[in-house]
């Protein structure tokens, strides 16, 4: 029998890998003989991994990028980020705590993020949370990723999960245009990477803190997308 799942994003939802990301960026961007990068930037690059990311804050600063000059920065900013897991990087408040819940009330989980499979895996692995995780996809994981919805239908598929019980959890436009594509009711928190207010992308509901993530709250979307 398939389980009801929850399907979380990774960066600015269950860890708050920003110190870590942006030294990585800026790391790469100094090689790159470029001005880095403060928080307020790193909101509007974050979102579809780490090209996207240097190509996002190469526009910003109007330089043109080879991409060569773009397989050669990501590879350091790849090689940086990877070296340090996990950093400085921490779950969020409540994160474990919610878990537990949802997992004792039978709920599979998974993680459905645009971070690269491996560096997700050794980043929830460093953390202590993988046992918990039934597929962990990154944006390389498939043919496609999010915002694309086979990302999240697909994890969904691989962690044994039914669609039709099925909730996301996410930080950005992305994920909220992710879940909507799939017919997936989504949570969106209020504390992660996007440089807009979550609200504005209408989720089915918004929290500030993991405490509020309640079976209460996860029954209700679901029964109210059925
Ligand atoms: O690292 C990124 O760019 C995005 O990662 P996320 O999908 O987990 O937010
Ligand atoms: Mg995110």
């Amino acid at each position: 029998m398939k389980r009801p799942i929850i399907v979380f994003d990774l960066d600015g939802t269950l860890v708050d890998t920003a110190p870590d990301l942006l030294d990585s960026l800026n790391h790469s961007l100094v090689a790159g003989a470029m001005a880095s990068v403060d928080y307020a930037g790193f909101k509007r690059f974050v979102g579809q991994g780490g090209r996207v990311m240097i190509e996002r804050a190469y526009a910003a600063q109007q330089k043109a990028l080879k991409s060569e000059e773009l397989d050669r920065l990501l590879g350091l900013f790849m090689t940086h980020y990877t070296g340090n897991i996990p950093g400085k990087s921490l779950p969020y408040p409540g994160v474990v705590e919610a878990i537990d819940r949802l997992e004792s009330a039978g709920y599979a989980l998974a993680v459905c993020t645009n971070k690269y499979e491996a560096n997700s895996l050794a980043l929830i692995e460093a953390l202590g949370l993988k046992r918990h995780f039934s597929a962990i996809a990154g944006q390389d994981t498939f043919a496609f990723r999010k915002p694309d919805p086979r990302h999240l239908l697909e994890t969904i598929a691989m962690a044994g999960g039914d669609p039709e019980r099925a909730v996301m959890v996410g930080d950005s436009q992305t994920d909220i245009d992710t879940a909507k594509a799939a017919g997936i009711p989504v949570v969106a928190v209020d504390f992660g990477y996007t440089d807009r207010h979550v609200r504005e992308f209408e989720p089915s509901a918004i929290i500030s803190h993991f405490d509020e993530l309640t079976l209460g709250l996860v029954e209700k979307l679901i029964a109210a997308a059925r």
